[in-house]
């Protein structure tokens, strides 16, 4: 990745968030380590990986709500904290525990909320409110008191908070976070809008098939750090691909590509062959090489699912380093 441009560099080409060398450690635990994130212009890009791994700790370092122990983050072309008052105004959060007051409504907290807003004028802060609380379906509870809330309602009164206001970027930390499936699908909507507006949206989440319906990029998290990130269709072609062998012969199959050092296991359907280090061709000729008859062979994409386990549960730091710079290299 290229360094950071300087602050108040034009945006044309660049990230609209990008961080390089980020770390955080609380009082000896390491939540962020040397993470160097690239949000592009445009780009709904899903954040993903175990409890644990970073993903809001590495968003807060990224709204400048937590102080980075060591690296550096740009926003939408300023570098933060500095450009903090240029860049936030631009930026739309939803990020765990917004302070909202439990004795007014939701609608009453979004008017104050609105009030904070610098690129909204007095005049106009009763209809954004409105046109906000519509779009994350809260109009029958806008009117009760925030203590009252279900997680659900919180949830979309953050979201409405974050979008009071048409942003350059949004950042969405968990939001299907207790909503129901209707809550869910009403998400999706709202970042496929966004994203047809031209917003550049950053969202966390557990919800793998959320993330392969609606985001363009994707960067895994494990421990602190990436150890994937890019398009999504590129790090799926990637990342995931694995061979199904037919064969009458499936032990020996199985035997000599394990002497030639690559993964195989014998399934009901076939050799199963992992492909992360090793391509079609090179399996072939290995069977055929060791006398393996060889029926019939088929590319698999076994979806974001199988990426992301893989990425989080590969056993040992040589198989990460392996594995992220083959999947890095072929996103490119
Ligand atoms: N304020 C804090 N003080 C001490 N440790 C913290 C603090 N915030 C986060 N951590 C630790 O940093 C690590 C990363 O946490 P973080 O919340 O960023 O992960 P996450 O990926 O968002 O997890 P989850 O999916 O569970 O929300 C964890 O080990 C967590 O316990």
């Amino acid at each position: 990745m290229s360094g950071l441009t300087e602050q108040g560099a034009a945006a044309v080409g660049t990230a609209a968030a990008r961080t390089k060398g980020l770390r955080k450690v609380y009082r000896g635990t390491v939540a962020v380590d040397n993470v160097d994130l690239e949000v592009p212009t445009g780009a709904v890009l899903g954040m993903l990986g175990p409890n644990g791994s970073g993903k809001t700790t590495t968003i807060r370092m990224l709204l400048g709500l937590v102080t980075p122990t060591a690296g550096e983050v740009e926003l939408l072309g300023q570098k933060m904290p500095d450009g903090a008052a240029k860049a936030l105004p631009e930026v739309g959060a939803l990020v765990e525990g917004p302070g909202f007051y439990p004795f007014l409504s939701g609608r009453e907290n979004l008017l104050r909320f609105g009030a904070a807003e610098p690129l909204l004028a007095t005049a106009d802060i009763p209809n954004a409110v409105g046109t906000a609380i519509e779009r994350v379906g809260l109009t029958a509870a806008a009117g009760r008191r925030f203590r009252g809330y279900s997680l659900g309602m919180k949830q979309r009164l953050g979201l409405a908070a974050a979008l009071l206001v048409p942003r350059k970027f949004v950042v969405l930390d968990e939001p299907t976070n207790g909503l129901d499936p209707a809550g869910t699908r009403e998400i999706r909507t709202i970042i496929a809008d966004l994203h047809a507006a031209g917003t550049t949206v950053l969202v966390s989440s557990h919800l793998l098939a959320e993330v392969e319906a609606t985001c363009t990029h994707v960067a895994v998290l494990n421990q602190g750090t990436v150890v994937a990130q890019g398009e999504l269709s590129a790090l799926l072609e990637a990342g995931s691909a694995s061979l199904l062998v037919t064969t009458p012969e499936a032990t020996a199959a199985v035997d000599a590509l394990r002497d030639q050092r690559v993964p195989a296991r014998p399934t009901p359907e076939g050799v199963r062959v992992d492909l992360t280090a090793t391509t079609a061709p090179a399996v072939v000729e290995v069977l055929v090489r060791a006398g393996v008859p060889v029926y019939e062979v088929r590319k698999q994409r076994t979806g974001l699912e199988d990426l992301f386990a893989r990425l989080t549960e590969a056993s040992s730091a040589a198989d990460l380093a392996e594995l992220d710079t083959l999947i890095t290299e072929e996103a490119r």
